[in-house]
């Protein structure tokens, strides 16, 4: 009787643990299905972290754009209905869309280009030059997902050469059809020269794009200006 008592109550226990087991398996299972892509840097709701960085010839790029030492942010959820989708050189932008994500939960998309620009100011500057003289604008590596489920998006970019930066443009002249319709929150860093006409170009390469108010801030200033991305997400 003692024998059977003690190994009923250890099949039971067995029982028990297999479907803990089993639990958690689907809750990881789970998980990962809400994003479609493996490499998801945080949840959505959770604060990213803001860096420092650096401005103007001294903004070295880790020589992999923002993404050396970390899988580029792509928070990707079901039932988000609004996206920043951003691409950063040297941290500025990606600063900007982290604080925009940190106020508002939406999803991320941090674009990454196939051939890195260099970690040199002026090498990255010459690149660029050359790339937007021969119209040549990078491929872009990230993996685009269905934007069809957002009807708000988010755009950061940097300026260069008083433009949309070489990277934007690639995005735009790709993808730019995928965003017809629906509302475009342009934002932006420069180094203190404004959005130049990075505004006009996004109307030409997105059909009927609704064009929200923009927000264009300084490089240095980003970090001590917080106030003024709440005063624009307040706003809109
Ligand atoms: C190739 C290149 C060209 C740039 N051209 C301009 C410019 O025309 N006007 C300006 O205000 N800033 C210019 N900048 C400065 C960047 O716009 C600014 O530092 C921005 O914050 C960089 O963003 P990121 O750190 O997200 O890459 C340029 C920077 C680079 C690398």
């Amino acid at each position: 009787m003692k024998w059977i008592i003690i190994i009923s109550s250890f099949a039971v226990s067995l029982l028990l643990t297999g479907c803990q087991l089993n639990e958690r398996s689907e809750e990881s299972s789970m998980l990962n299905n809400r994003s479609d892509s493996s490499n998801v840097a945080s949840r959505s709701g959770n604060n990213l972290p803001l860096k420092e960085t650096e401005y103007g010839r001294e903004a070295i790029s880790d020589g992999n754009d923002t993404n050396a030492n970390e899988e580029a942010t792509r928070i990707l959820t079901e039932e988000a209905t609004s996206i920043i989708i951003y691409f950063s050189r040297s941290g500025n932008t990606e600063n900007l869309a982290r604080m925009i994500h940190n106020q508002n939960g939406a999803d991320m998309l941090e674009l990454s280009v196939v051939n890195p620009y260099p970690a040199d100011y002026e090498a990255s500057v010459d690149r660029a030059n050359e790339e937007r003289e021969n119209q040549e604008f990078p491929e872009i590596s990230t993996d685009i997902p269905d934007l069809s489920q957002y009807d708000t998006i988010y755009l950061g970019y940097q300026i260069w050469a008083m433009t949309l930066s070489n990277p934007m443009m690639s995005f735009l002249l790709t993808n730019g059809t995928n965003l017809s319709n629906k509302t475009i929150y342009p934002f932006s860093t420069n180094a203190g020269y404004g959005e130049g006409d990075s505004l006009t170009k996004i109307s030409e390469l997105v059909a009927n794009a609704k064009l929200a108010e923009s927000l264009s801030i300084q490089d240095e200033e980003l970090l001590a200006n917080q106030e003024k991305v709440a005063a624009w997400m307040n706003k809109n």
